[in-house]
């Protein structure tokens, strides 16, 4: 077995001992995760792992656990079963989350390999479903990753997410008898390279529309009300994100609006709601309007689905004419530039 002083040194390994790799740093971007099929059981089992984390439904798990299994569970995956088959990646056969995920990755890994060389190993991994945090942090190990850059790939602070995808992490490290040296990302909502892709997105799907938006949309997924009043900074970073993005773009204050999505369970979430609030508008008579989500890296079944059918539906029903989606950052090279640069600020002192 490895002793901590040969690492120092590792030509001194002795003959016939295991060979030591080391002094490699790991890049590890995390995303939410997605199911690895879009039928019922598939569906059942990430639904199940995502909504018993206590990170995102904080319900004392006595309660929780019957209403999620036996009520909840015997219904939801049919209905995000067709959700996600609506928008599946059939040439890949997966969810789009994992393809635009694994794209990201490897344009990362080109540019910081193009930058220091092939001492950074740059990987993904999924909060829940495949492939696992545990799994990957492991084999960034064996590869000789002695250092890890952990980058939660949301650029607003959440519990049910940020902080969940690094309390993963560290549960993985809990296992080893030997970690890593672990970084974990913070928001970055405010970097100016994130802010300059965004409203160059913006910007371009402007140009592009048929009819120039009156109202630009930022919609984020929502969370419990509670969650502010606990001191999760969620709500703050996201009416941030709208403030700074419009400084950017230099919109009037009426020109655009946050709102979110995804309401889920009967408490009280964060609003207004993205649907309420695009029929409000359409019925004071606004025509054209454009959505962007930048709570999303990338698209998935809450923007390809929630955003441009049902919100987009709610909108023209209630007399809206043109309805622009601006797709997430994706593998924009505007993004995998923002998100190098991030890297290498967290990197400091490492290189
Ligand atoms: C209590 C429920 C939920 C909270 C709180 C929540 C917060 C939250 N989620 C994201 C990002 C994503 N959520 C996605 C899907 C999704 N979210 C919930 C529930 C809560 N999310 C559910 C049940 C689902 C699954 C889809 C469905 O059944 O409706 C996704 C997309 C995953 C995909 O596979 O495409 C993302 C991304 C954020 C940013 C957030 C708040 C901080
Ligand atoms: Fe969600
Ligand atoms: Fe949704």
């Amino acid at each position: 077995m490895a002793h901590p002083e040969e690492t120092a040194s590792l030509s001194r390994t002795p003959e016939g001992h295991p060979e030591l790799k080391g002094g490699k740093v790991g890049v590890v971007l995390a995303n939410l995760g997605t199911p690895d099929a879009t039928d019922y059981w598939s569906v059942r089992r990430y639904l199940s792992e995502f909504l018993s984390d206590r990170r995102v439904v904080d319900y004392s798990p006595w309660l929780w656990q019957p209403l999620l299994q036996l009520v909840i569970l015997s219904r939801r995956p049919f209905a995000s079963g067709k959700a996600y088959r609506g928008i599946w990646n059939r040439e890949r056969d997966e969810s789009p989350l994992l393809t635009i995920t694994r794209e990201q990755t490897d344009k990362l890994a080109t540019e910081l390999g193009r930058l220091y060389g092939d001492w950074l190993e740059v990987a993904f991994c999924m909060r829940y479903g495949n492939p696992s945090t545990e799994s990957v942090l492991k084999r960034l190990q064996a590869q000789g990753c002695e250092r890890i850059v952990f980058f939660p790939l949301y650029p607003q602070y959440g519990s049910p997410t940020t902080a969940t995808a690094n309390d993963q992490a560290f549960r993985a490290l809990m296992k080893l008898k030997w970690q890593p040296a672990i970084r974990t990302v913070p928001a970055y909502f405010d970097h100016p390279a994130y802010l300059e892709a965004l409203s160059a997105s913006v910007r371009e799907a402007y140009a592009a529309a048929t009819s120039r938006p009156e109202v630009l949309v930022a919609s984020y997924h929502g969370v419990p009300k509670r969650f502010l009043d606990e001191g999760d900074p969620y709500y703050c970073h996201c009416r941030k994100t709208t403030r700074l993005l419009q400084e950017q773009l230099g919109l009037d204050d009426d020109a655009i609006v946050t709102t979110f999505q995804s309401k889920f369970g009967p408490e009280e979430w964060v609003g207004p709601a993205t649907v309420e609030h695009v029929a409000k508008l359409a019925r004071q008579g606004v025509r054209h309007i454009a959505v962007v989500s930048p709570a999303f890296s990338a698209d998935c079944v809450e923007t390809l689905e929630e955003i441009e059918e049902e919100i987009r539906g709610a909108f023209l029903d209630a007399g809206g004419e043109t309805f622009t989606y601006v797709p997430c950052l994706n593998a924009r090279d505007d993004h995998i530039q923002a998100l190098t640069a991030i890297v290498e600020r967290e990197l400091a002192g490492w290189l």
